[in-house]
């Protein structure tokens, strides 16, 4: 019976091999396309009838046309008339022939003529009035009020058309005209006029039109292609110039070129603002509203003068931040935190240089946070960039082992920093104030070389912004000293994306954002001190107004410290929920003494502890063998039986500050005590010993 069953067959296939790597007959276009085709790309057909918002504009053009033209017509028809008798009365005073005698100086032979001449005209005047007033009465009788009505009508067009303004007319010019503002949307004379007063194109050249001035948000846009060999770049750098020839202040002028498909270099847009663009309230950051955000993603950053919305990507880039005080560079910074905040996955090392409140509620969800300006904490920003490079250096090895489909190539990719087998997490570094530990002068002594913190700090920072990116670590440096001294040269050329608010000059805002940008047209010092929040951001990457674009002057959203206490708690929620809470966050609080471990301060030589006096020798001794960094004032005051006083003296002599460290409890937990970094009292003690040996030399021979 089974036998009997039918059987399913594999299915029949009928195929024929096609070679794809041959060149391909493409289907021809209708004929219907074609004429789209056309219809959208010719330049003949005009804009109003390809756009909606051109055609919409044509329209309101129209209607404000016909509105206005009864009083472009009386206008014209009373600049006809005083036209017509300025023409009048010089040819009956026969001012030309009167002009030529005067020049030849024989106004007295031609006096006669010129007199028998002008009574001439007169009569011809008079003739002429009586004829006319003769033809007016006449068409009056025959034809009634509809004649009088057809001649004034008939002469009042000439009078108009004859006082037409046009190129040339003659016509008194005001010494003083009204102002130009915006005039030009009407007439566009005016912008070439602008254009020329500006010197970005010559005398005998003009603009050509390509969009027409149309109002787009809160102004007017108008696109225009310039002469041949004129750049569009010039126009940016020139910008100031160009908006006083429009009568507006620069801020609200944004110029850009038009790039790609619909461009070339020499075509401009340009966007005129009815009123300063950043005088209105400023717009809450809308991250507030997002559950939680995606680090991958560009953080919503600020809004440019046209309000369009402009993102800061951060991975695979570094930023930094400049500004002189109070001009909105840590609220700039935080924006940029707050996205990677509000992604779980995200690690965060958090330093606050500025020691204020500004960025304490990221104590809760960062990996490691510290809040202070003293050497402790400079010290201990080294150990974390230590560990980060160490970091660093561990996930490209661990990447060369992983399999071409996890990771294609040496970069962290986002299914890589979620995975936490592979514990590669997007790792951000922010640092406020960053030249605080930049500048400082503590002696460290790394693989035998003596340098500053700050040196230090410098090298590995321009480490991790050179490595760091593809291996998915975020450097953002804020700092209120954006001069070439503090910030070292090598650091900036690695830091990608740059956002520069308000300098004193444009050296200052060359450092941020970048060589010769001023000569670009791009200078933070001309913002305005009133504009808090904004700034010149040279992204790295795509932004929302395009990856053309090389700088853009955008507001930050703002982001008080309640919206940002919102932030970083919901941040520590989803980390909750996530559990990846971590380091100081999770609460295994990493304290000075394990993080600058990997310091060498250098060990005193044998020979210098012999060469100290007392009590110093016993201090040297007592350090000898030593491997903390920390140790706390009690402790040594015991140990050298010293007295108080006389010991804080001593180590004032030996150029050591007093520091907070913790130290750990006998329950397991840790304490805050005031002390001593043992990489200050070595470099004191060192210092001593080489005096004291100078000292003996010189006393023995
Ligand atoms: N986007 C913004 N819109 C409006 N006001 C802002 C904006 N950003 C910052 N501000 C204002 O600017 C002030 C200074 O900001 P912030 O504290 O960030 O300055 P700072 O440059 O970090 O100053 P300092 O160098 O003293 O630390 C803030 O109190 C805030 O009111």
């Amino acid at each position: 019976m089974a036998d009997s069953l039918p059987i399913k067959a594999d299915p029949v296939l009928d195929g024929e091999l096609v070679d794809d790597t041959l060149p391909q007959p493409r289907p021809r276009a209708s004929r219907r396309e074609r004429f789209v085709f056309w219809w959208v790309h010719s330049p003949r057909v005009p804009l109003w009838l390809k756009r909606r918002d051109q055609a919409r504009q044509a329209a309101k053009d129209f209607v404000v046309g016909v509105l206005r033209s009864p009083f472009w017509f009386l206008g014209a028809v009373f600049r006809g008339l005083v036209l017509g008798v300025r023409w009048w009365r010089g040819w009956v005073t026969v001012r030309d022939f009167r002009e030529a005698a005067v020049q030849a100086e024989k106004l007295a032979d031609k006096f006669g003529d010129i007199r028998v001449l002008t009574l001439f005209r007169w009569k011809v005047t008079g003739a002429v009035s009586v004829a006319s007033a003769g033809v007016v009465t006449l068409a009056d009788l025959l034809y009634g009020e509809v004649a009088l009505w057809g001649l004034g009508g008939g002469a009042a067009l000439a009078l108009a058309i004859f006082g037409r303004r046009k190129e040339g007319s003659p016509g008194r010019k005001a010494v003083l005209s009204g102002p130009r503002t915006l005039s030009w949307t009407m007439d566009p004379q005016v912008l070439v006029d602008a254009f020329r007063d500006a010197k970005l194109i010559g005398k005998d050249e003009t603009l050509r039109l390509v969009q027409r001035a149309t109002r787009m948000g809160y102004g007017w846009a108008i696109t225009v292609d310039l002469p041949a060999t004129r750049k569009a770049a010039d126009v940016i750098k020139n910008r100031e110039a160009l908006a006083s020839a429009l009568a507006v202040d620069e801020v609200q002028l944004i110029v850009e070129r038009v790039r790609g498909n619909g461009g070339h270099a020499g075509r401009v847009s340009m966007w005129v603002a009815d009123e300063d663009p950043y005088a209105a309230p400023p717009i809450r950051t809308p991250l507030l509203q997002v559950e939680r955000w995606d680090a991958w993603r560009p953080v919503p950053f600020g809004r440019d003068a046209r309000d369009r919305r402009v993102d800061l990507p951060l991975v695979w880039t570094s930023l930094l931040v400049g500004a002189i005080p109070r001009q909105g560079k840590t609220f700039a910074t935080r924006l940029a935190a707050a996205g990677l905040i509000l992604d779980p996955y995200t690690r965060l090392y958090v330093a606050d240089f500025k020691a204020g409140k500004d960025w304490d509620a990221a104590a809760q969800v960062a990996h490691r946070f510290m809040s202070g300006d003293e050497s402790a904490h400079v010290l201990a920003l080294a150990g974390w960039l230590v560990e980060l490079v160490g970091e660093v250096q561990g996930r490209y090895r661990r990447m060369r082992e992983l399999d071409d489909e996890t990771c294609p190539e040496s970069k962290v990719t986002p299914e890589m920093s979620r995975d936490r087998m592979l514990d590669m997490p997007i790792t951000a570094v922010v640092i406020d104030e960053v030249q605080v530990p930049l500048e400082d002068r503590t002696a460290v002594k790394v693989e035998g070389k003596t340098l500053t913190a700050g040196e230090y700090v410098g090298e590995l920072l321009t480490w991790l912004a050179k490595k760091g990116p593809a291996a998915g670590i975020v450097l953002a440096l804020a700092t209120q000293r954006p001069d070439s001294k503090t910030i070292p040269s090598g650091l900036r050329a690695v830091l990608g994306s740059r956002f520069a608010l308000r300098v004193m000059d444009w050296r200052d805002s060359n450092i941020v954002l970048g060589e010769q940008m001023n000569t670009r047209g791009y200078d933070s010092s001309r913002l305005l001190a009133s504009h808090k929040g904004v700034g010149i951001l040279r992204p790295d990457g795509d932004t929302q107004a395009g990856a053309d674009v090389l700088a853009l002057t955008v507001r930050t959203y703002y982001m008080p410290n309640e919206d940002w206490q919102a932030i970083c708690r919901r941040g520590r929620e989803l980390r909750e929920a996530e559990r990846t809470l971590t380091g100081h966050a999770a609460g295994s609080d990493l304290t000075i003494e394990n993080t600058v471990k990997v310091i060498d301060a250098g060990e005193p030589q044998s020979e210098s502890s012999e060469s100290l006096p007392e009590p110093l020798a016993a201090l040297a001794k007592y350090l000898a063998a030593d491997s903390r960094e920390f140790v706390p004032t009690s402790e040594l005051v015991n140990a050298l039986d010293a007295d108080p006083r006389e010991f804080a003296e001593l180590m004032n002599d030996l150029g050591c500050q007093r520091t907070r460290g913790r130290v750990p409890t006998e329950d397991g937990g840790a304490r805050q005590v005031r002390g001593y970094l043992t990489a200050e009292i070595r470099t004191g003690l060192r210092d001593r010993a080489d005096v004291s040996a100078d000292a003996g030399e010189e006393v023995s021979s």
